[in-house]
């Protein structure tokens, strides 16, 4: 069998359309336009390219974007400084506090001291906990890029055996989250799990989240299965720098019914969500209705 590709590329475009189109919609008839902020501290590149797309695909779907460029040895007081002044600041309805933070920097607390309401990573403990408890939350935007094409790809989730590898935060664990919303039957696994492979096998679908190049490969894989690969990992290979996932994506596609590729999968999607969630967070902190389709 070779999979379908779930270009993610191609989805996230359709994804910054619908956003773009309610964007218009929403200058058009109340005067608004959603506002996101987004906050680096330090000058890593990697992080910088991702700043660097986000503001320009922001303003692509006619919305305001504001970055803040913060030296690396920022103080915790400044930095808390400055996102109280975009919790307080009306025309910013997301903000963004780029991760990893420095070390020297609390970046629970950091993420704590965001507006909930403007929390569009949906990493605030609030957010994270109205997720857990299936109430109306801002959803993180890579899990949530993920089950826009799952659901796209598969339709009806319920009743589908998903393994998430990878328990991270940001990831791992909302993603177990939000596929235990769609009624799948949830594994979570990671690093001390026994017999991997024979874990994933069960998976009907199968996401990693491992931050290990080409770890998942084919034998992993139960035939006909829906595999997303969440990893972005920079490798050298013959002498050139190559972007790679967790998942070996030839032997994986062999035995996959359907496959996200890395680049032109789950990153792409995570900057369209990112987007969509700035859209929301300014539906509902205007009391105006949700955005259609861009929601769980
Ligand atoms: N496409 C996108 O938009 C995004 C991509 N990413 C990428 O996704 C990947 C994961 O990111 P993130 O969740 O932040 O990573 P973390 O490093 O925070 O978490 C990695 C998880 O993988 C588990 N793990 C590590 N090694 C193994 C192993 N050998 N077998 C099984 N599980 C293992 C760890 O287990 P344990 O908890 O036991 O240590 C941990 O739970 C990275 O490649 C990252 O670059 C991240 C965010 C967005
Ligand atoms: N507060 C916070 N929120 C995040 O969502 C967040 C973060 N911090 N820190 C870093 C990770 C990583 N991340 C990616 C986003 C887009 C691509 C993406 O668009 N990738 C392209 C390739 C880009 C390239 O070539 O480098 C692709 O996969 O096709 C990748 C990774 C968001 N993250």
């Amino acid at each position: 069998m070779t999979a379908t590709v779930i270009d993610g590329k191609a989805f996230a475009a359709r994804v910054r359309g619908q956003v773009a189109e309610q964007v218009a919609r929403l200058k058009a008839e109340h005067g608004l336009v959603p506002g996101l902020a987004v906050v680096l501290v330090g000058e890593d590149p990697a992080s910088q390219v991702y700043v660097g797309a986000k503001g320009k695909q922001t303003v692509e779907v006619g919305m305001i974007s504001v970055e803040h460029k913060l030296p690396v040895d920022t103080s915790e007081a400044d930095l808390l400084a400055l996102i109280a002044a975009l919790n307080a600041d009306a025309k910013i309805h997301g903000i963004l506090v780029q991760l990893p933070l420095p070390s020297h920097l609390n970046s629970d607390l950091v993420i704590n001291s965001i507006d909930p309401a403007k929390d569009v990573d949906g990493f605030h403990i609030s957010n994270v906990g109205l997720l857990g408890t299936g109430q109306k939350a801002m959803v993180p935007c890579t899990p949530l890029g993920c089950l826009m094409m799952l659901r796209a790809h598969l339709g009806k989730l319920s009743g589908l055996n998903a393994v998430v590898v990878g328990r991270s935060n940001i990831v791992g664990k909302p993603m177990a989250q939000l596929l235990l919303g769609e009624s799948c039957t949830v594994t979570i696994a990671h690093s001390r799990t026994r017999d991997l492979a024979a874990v994933c096998r069960g998976a009907d679908i199968l996401v990693a989240a491992v931050g290990r190049p080409e770890m998942i490969t084919g034998d992993y894989v139960k035939p006909g299965a829906t595999v997303i690969d969440v990893g972005i990992n920079r490798i050298q290979r013959d002498g050139k720098t190559r972007l790679v996932g967790d998942v070996d994506y030839a032997s994986a596609a062999a035995v996959a019914g359907a496959i996200t590729p890395v680049p032109g999968g789950v990153g792409p999607m995570t900057i369209a969500c990112l987007l969509a969630n700035t859209l929301t967070a300014c539906c509902r902190e205007n009391g105006l209705p949700e955005p259609v389709g861009l929601t769980v």
